[in-house]
């Protein structure tokens, strides 16, 4: 199991993730560049329509109140204004400019908040989905070593930045950007030299901008990996709640959590920090540009122009820069929100797409070939197989490690099961028996040799197919919140209610479906918490049943459970396993005497194969775990003794 300190695949991949927000826009905005180029239209009209109220004022100062100057508009043709008397005119005329710049605002902010709230959603949606997708198809390696709170991360919180980056922070930058644009653009072409005073301050605004991005995004990233590492704690002291309650261990997962928690806190003081100099720092520029307009245009207006200025400032020209001085402020100030939110972004969808280039090394070739109809027949051919520590290894490097002698778990495991056979697998604990038939599942992939089923290496076939035709009952039944036929028919989603009870009457499961009080629709609670571990057992069994499967995996099936109940349950495995290749591994030797065939497997090896008679004759590790097991002890003692 990982722990947060250590490095995960995660990390490796999104080490790795260049110009993150080119690809998000790249694959999922592309698609969606209606609604992107609708919006972003609709915010120029709408920026551009806000302007007009400060220039109509002090156009109509100039020429209504003070009479100054005629009536002008920047663009606008002079013979499309009114002429500079009668005055009432001129005021009528701005009067209705202003109203009908206020209404064309108002409905292309709302066109443009529409736009962009589809565009942000729908690239999110398609994100969220995708993620997902890609996420269930990762391989067993991967979910090993426990990255669920991970995942969950960048399926919740890296989504969500990344939807607030996609609204907000678009929107405020498209704003802002056709403000600075529209603004310099009026106030260069009114009086381009209190303009250059008025604007002095954005170089400076550059510049801190830039010292900040470089500065927090370290910083933005490390917040992400311990929000990551908090959600895994999370997550374990939550699925794990009742051994923690059972160990009395509740301070020590306090604790825990206490750790992971801190270290994100503190990882979000030093972005904060950050922020406490960025944002007063463009106020007091953004401020500062204010004021030094105001004083150098006031003294320009009531004494002249001071200093090496030259030329005329009007009182109009001089509220319209007061004006929009003002305007510019608000979104300048939004620059801090904006990088904030564009440095948080950066770092999620290097997330996203680092989950997302993973690479998934068990999945179907090319020309992988559909295996059904599936005869059954199973051949495991000098098997050698590890559990890789670091299976993703260098990303550079197709090649895969060769596996390290301290690795390997199966070593040239080979035996075959012909349609319809029962093979029992027995040993020692750890010995290698699940894995064994995890690779027949293809949950892992073989490292040596090759895995047949009806003569197709199953590395040819598709997994579809493969892992269709195989019925897997696990020794940790799990079950999905929802009522016992919904699990019954997971997966066989079309049976009706008549094959859900004929399947769970074959698995011996009707009876206490009929006594609960909704009967088959009985709610099963998280996990199947509300079921008993037999109860489970059997809904799992029903549900093998209704798959029809040509081969059968039965692990450990009926360990944890009452006499009847065992009897119960090997009644409705022995009917299940009539006619399917079965593979069944068991610890209760009584159970697999009737097997076809016998595989002792000891320390990654089959040690002996025969039949129960066969191998008790044979007199060897067998016979002497059938004796312990029916009493003789004496014997096993000496047999270890020998061993040892
Ligand atoms: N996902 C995994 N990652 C790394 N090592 C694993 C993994 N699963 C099992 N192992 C190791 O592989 C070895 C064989 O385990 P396996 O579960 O196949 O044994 P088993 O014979 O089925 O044991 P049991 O009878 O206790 O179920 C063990 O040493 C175990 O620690």
């Amino acid at each position: 199991m990982s722990t947060p300190e250590e490095e995960s695949v995660f990390d490796t991949y999104r080490d790795r993730v260049e110009r993150p927000l080119y690809r998000l826009f790249s694959e999922y905005g592309v698609p969606e560049w209606k609604y992107f180029a609708g919006g972003m239209a609709a915010n120029v009209v709408a920026r551009a329509a806000s302007l007009l109220p400060p220039l109509l004022l002090g156009a109509a100062i100039d020429s209504v109140f003070t009479g100054d100057s005629a009536f002008s508009l920047p663009v606008v043709p002079a013979s499309w204004l009114p002429a500079t008397a009668p005055d009432a005119a001129q005021f009528q005329f701005a009067a209705v400019a202003i109203v009908v710049a206020f209404f064309v605002t108002a409905v292309f902010t709302w066109l443009y908040g529409v736009a962009a709230n589809l565009f942000a959603h729908r690239v999110m949606h398609a994100v969220r989905t995708d993620s997902f997708e890609k996420m269930q198809r990762l391989d067993m390696t991967f979910f090993d070593d426990k990255q669920t709170g991970e995942v969950m991360s960048v399926l919740n919180n890296d989504a969500s930045n990344l939807e607030v980056f996609l609204d907000n922070a678009l929107q405020n930058t498209a704003r802002l950007a056709v403000m600075v644009v529209g603004i310099a653009g009026i106030m260069l072409w009114m009086n381009w030299q209190l303009a250059i005073v008025t604007l002095a301050a954005i170089p400076l605004i550059v510049v801190l901008t830039l010292w900040f991005m470089r500065t927090v995004e370290p910083r933005y990233v490390a917040q992400r990996q311990s929000i990551g590492d908090l959600n895994t704690r999370l997550e374990n002291a939550l699925s794990g709640v009742e051994l923690v309650k059972t160990s009395n261990t509740e301070s020590y997962e306090t604790g825990r959590v206490r750790d992971a928690s801190y270290s994100f806190f503190r990882d979000t003081m030093s972005v904060l920090k950050l922020n406490y100099l960025y944002r007063p720092g463009m106020e007091l520029l953004a401020g500062l540009s204010f004021a030094v307009t105001f004083v150098v245009g006031g003294i320009w207006l009531f004494q002249g122009p001071p200093l090496f200025f030259s030329g005329t400032l009007s009182t109009g020209e001089f509220v319209t820069f007061i004006l929009l001085t003002q305007r510019f402020v608000t979104p300048l100030a939004e620059v801090s929100n904006i990088v904030d939110q564009y440095e948080n972004a950066k770092a999620s969808s290097e997330r996203v797409f680092g989950l997302r280039d993973i690479p998934v090394r068990i999945q179907d070739d090319a020309d992988a070939t559909d295996i059904s109809p599936v005869e059954g027949r199973v051949e495991y051919d000098d098997v050698t197989f590890g559990y890789e520590s670091d299976p993703y290894g260098d990303p550079d490097d197709d090649t895969p490690d060769p596996l390290a002698d301290e690795d390997v778990i199966l070593d040239g495991v080979s035996f075959d099961a012909d349609p319809g056979e029962t093979t029992a697998l027995v040993g020692p604990t750890g010995a290698g028996k699940s894995t064994i038939l995890k690779l027949l599942l293809r949950l892992y992939d073989v490292d040596g040799g090759e895995i047949r089923v009806d003569g197709h290496d199953i590395r040819d076939v598709t997994l579809e197919s493969l892992r269709g035709a195989i019925g897997y009952v696990g020794q940790d039944t799990f079950l999905f919140d929802g009522t016992i036929a919904e699990n019954i028919k997971y997966g066989e989603f079309d049976a009706d209610r008549e094959d859900v009870v004929e399947a769970a009457k074959a698995a011996e499961a009707h009876q206490f479906i009929t006594e609960m009080p909704n009967g088959y629709d009985t709610r099963v609670g998280e996990r199947g918490v509300k079921l008993s571990g037999g109860q489970r057992q059997r809904v799992s069994i029903a549900r093998t049943v209704l798959q029809d499967p040509e081969i059968l995996i039965l692990d450990e099936a009926t360990s944890a459970v009452d006499t009847e109940t065992e009897f119960l349950i090997q009644r409705s495995l022995d009917r299940l396993s009539e006619d399917r290749t079965t593979f069944s591994i068991a610890h209760r030797l009584s159970t697999v005497k009737n097997a076809d065939q016998i595989l002792v497997v000891e320390a990654g090896e089959v040690a002996e194969r025969g039949t129960h008679q066969e191998l008790l004759d044979a007199d060897g590790v067998y016979a002497a775990l059938w004796n312990a097991q029916t009493g003789d002890r004496d014997r096993l003692k000496q047999e270890l003794d020998i061993e040892t």
